[in-house]
C-alpha cells in the first residue's frame, strides 16, 4: 500500500485590504474593528498617513508620484499608466515589507490595496464610459496579480459619496472641486461593481445600511474568518511551480491536511 505523505500547512496569516472611497472610513472602523482581538493584525498605513515619510523605496515611489501629480488628491500627473505600474511597484513593496508578519501567521490589513489602483487608473482611462472603465479595472488586476498576490479578502467599505466626501474634507481642512467630487462618485460606482466580479474576495459594508458598531463587527468577524484554510501564497510571476512567498516550498510538495 502506498501512502501519500502528510505535510503540515502553510501556516501564513490572511493578507487583508480595506478599500472604499476617501473619508468613508476604511482607517475609522479598521482601526474600531481590531481593537477587539486579542490578535491584533499589522497594520499597513493608507498613503496620507505616510506624509511624515518612512525611509525606503516604497515611500520614495510614492514622493515621486505626489510630485508629478503637484497636489492632486487622486496622484493624478497625466499619465495613468506609467502611475498605474508605479502604484502597483508601491503595493508590491508593501507586501515584500510584511511578508515576514505573514510567515510567522500574522494577519496584515493594508489600507488601500491594489482595487483602488485599479479603479483610479480604469476611470483616468476611460473618463466617460463606465463599462469600459469596469473591463480595464478588472485587467489592471489581473496585471497587479502578476506582481503580487492579490489580498486573500478585501473589505469594502460604501456610503453616500457626497457624506463621504463631507467627511474627508472635514478631516483634511480642503475642499475639493466639482471636478475632484465627480472623480468620487465614478470611483464610488466602479468600487461597487468591481467588488460585485468577485464575491469571493470582497466584502462590502454599505455604512447607508448599518451603523459604525455594526459595521465595526462584521469587518472584526471578517478580519477573524480569514485565516482560516488559506493556501500558500506563489510568487505570481513565477508560474505553477513557484514556491510560497512565506513557507517557501513549491506548490508540488505544498501542504495536504
Ligand atoms: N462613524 C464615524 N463617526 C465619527 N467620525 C467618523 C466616523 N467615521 C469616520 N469618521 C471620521 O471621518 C474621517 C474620515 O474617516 P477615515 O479617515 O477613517 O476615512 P478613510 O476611508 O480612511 O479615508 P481616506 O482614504 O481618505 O484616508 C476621519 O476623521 C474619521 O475619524
Ligand atoms: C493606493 C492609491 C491611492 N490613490 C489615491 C487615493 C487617495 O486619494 C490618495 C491616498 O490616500 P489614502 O490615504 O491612501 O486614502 O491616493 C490612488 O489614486 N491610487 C492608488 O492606487
Amino acid at each position: 500500500m502506498t501512502t501519500t505523505p502528510q505535510r503540515p500547512r502553510c501556516r501564513r496569516g490572511p493578507l487583508i485590504s480595506a478599500e472604499g472611497l476617501n473619508g468613508v472610513g476604511k482607517t475609522y472602523l479598521t482601526n474600531r474593528a481590531v481593537e477587539a482581538l486579542d490578535d491584533k493584525p499589522v497594520m499597513l498605513d493608507e498613503f496620507s498617513q505616510r506624509a511624515d515619510g518612512r525611509p525606503g523605496l516604497g515611500e520614495a515611489l510614492l514622493g515621486a508620484l505626489r510630485q508629478a501629480s503637484i497636489g492632486d488628491p487622486f496622484l493624478r500627473g497625466g499619465t495613468p499608466m506609467a502611475e498605474a505600474l508605479l502604484l502597483m511597484a508601491i503595493k508590491r513593496h508593501d507586501l515584500d515589507t510584511v511578508l515576514p508578519d505573514l510567515a510567522r501567521g500574522r494577519a496584515v490589513v493594508e489600507g488601500r490595496s491594489v482595487d483602488t489602483t485599479a479603479v483610479c487608473q480604469a476611470l483616468l482611462l476611460h473618463p466617460d464610459d463606465p463599462d469600459a472603465a469596469l473591463r480595464t479595472a478588472m485587467d489592471l488586476l489581473d496585471l497587479a496579480a502578476s506582481w503580487r498576490p492579490l489580498p486573500d479578502l478585501t473589505i469594502l467599505v460604501t456610503d453616500d459619496p457626497g457624506d463621504a466626501l463631507a467627511r474627508a474634507q472635514r478631516r483634511d481642512r480642503c475642499v475639493f472641486t466639482d471636478e475632484q467630487a465627480h472623480f468620487m462618485r465614478e470611483a464610488s460606482d466602479l468600487f461597487e461593481r468591481l467588488a460585485a466580479t468577485d464575491p469571493v474576495r470582497y466584502r462590502v459594508v454599505d455604512r447607508r445600511h448599518v451603523d459604525e458598531y455594526e459595521a465595526a463587527d462584521r469587518i472584526r468577524t471578517w478580519i477573524r474568518d480569514a485565516g482560516r484554510d488559506l493556501e500558500c501564497l506563489p510568487e505570481p510571476w513565477q508560474g505553477t511551480a513557484a514556491a510560497c512567498l512565506c513557507c517557501h516550498r513549491r506548490a508540488a510538495t505544498a501542504a495536504v491536511a
